[in-house]
């Protein structure tokens, strides 16, 4: 089965609910719906900008869906400051990110809390983007594949084929995040097909073919065309450029293999 391209904006923790209501205003105007049939596109909020965007998004009867950059490993309780799973299938979110290099680098996530949240994920419908990536010594040292493999399998440990088939990942090399270094193509591709062939190995070939692997790390409209031409390469998780409306839409739409808008 053929994948269908993602391209998921993760905001970080910019714009409050007014800027968010208008930059996805502005997405939408640009992509008319002829794109959505090629390409999913994904607004990935801070949690307090999520209730306005699915207003605007359930209201306009817009495409673009949204989702969250985390969520707790818990279902309820005295768990101060957490958003749980529950309350994100609530507000309509389809993604979640988990395990991103900066929950996993300022917040000391280990694998085994990415694993808890990716299951609680789960458990209310939602899709975790899993995210893994190495930092710069690793790539430096030449280790950075078995350290993807083993980030992947220690963040998925246990997971059923079924549950992995539900999975979309994210290789993100740290020292390609924010800094705009991009990783070439050729790298990003090396890893992602790592990534493949072990989500094969955890589950099944078939079940492989079917999971989109991201890449991201300096993604933008000069550079997704080329990466998501990868044959393992399934589209991108943006950060920077996904703040800006034009440069995200002309993204999405070399994505969804064009017209540009
Ligand atoms: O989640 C997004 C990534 O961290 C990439 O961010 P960036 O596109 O600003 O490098």
């Amino acid at each position: 089965m053929a994948r269908k391209p993602l391209i998921a904006g993760n905001w970080k923790m910019n714009l409050n609910h007014l800027e968010a209501i208008a930059l996805v205003q502005k997405i939408a105007f640009s992509l008319p719906e002829k794109y959505f049939e090629k390409v999913d596109v994904t607004v990935i909020p801070p949690f307090t900008d999520i209730r306005s965007v699915q207003t605007l998004v359930e209201g306009d009867k817009l495409l673009v869906t949204y989702g969250a950059q985390d969520v707790s490993a818990h279902e309820s309780g005295a768990y101060t400051g957490e958003v749980s799973g529950s309350m994100l299938a609530k507000l309509g979110c389809t993604f979640v990110v988990v395990g991103h290099s900066e929950r996993r680098q300022y917040h000391a996530e280990t694998d085994e809390v990415v694993l808890a949240k990716t299951k609680a994920a789960l458990a209310n419908g939602l899709t975790p983007i899993v995210c893994i990536g190495e930092g710069l010594d690793i790539r430096e040292a030449g280790d950075h594949v078995a350290y993807n493999v083993a980030q992947l399998k220690g963040s998925l440990a246990g997971l059923s084929a079924d549950q992995i088939g539900k999975l979309v990942i994210a290789y993100e090399p740290v020292w390609a995040i924010g800094t705009g270094k991009v990783a070439s193509a050729a790298d990003a591709q090396e890893v992602c097909k790592a990534v493949r062939a072990t989500l094969a190995e955890l589950a099944s070939a078939e079940v492989a073919a079917d999971v989109r692997v991201l890449y991201g790390g300096s993604v933008n409209a000069k550079n997704v065309g080329e990466l998501v031409a990868q044959p393992d390469i399934d589209g991108g998780l943006v950060g920077g450029a996904s703040l800006k409306a034009d440069e995200f839409a002309t993204l999405s739409a070399i994505a969804a293999g064009g017209p540009l808008p």
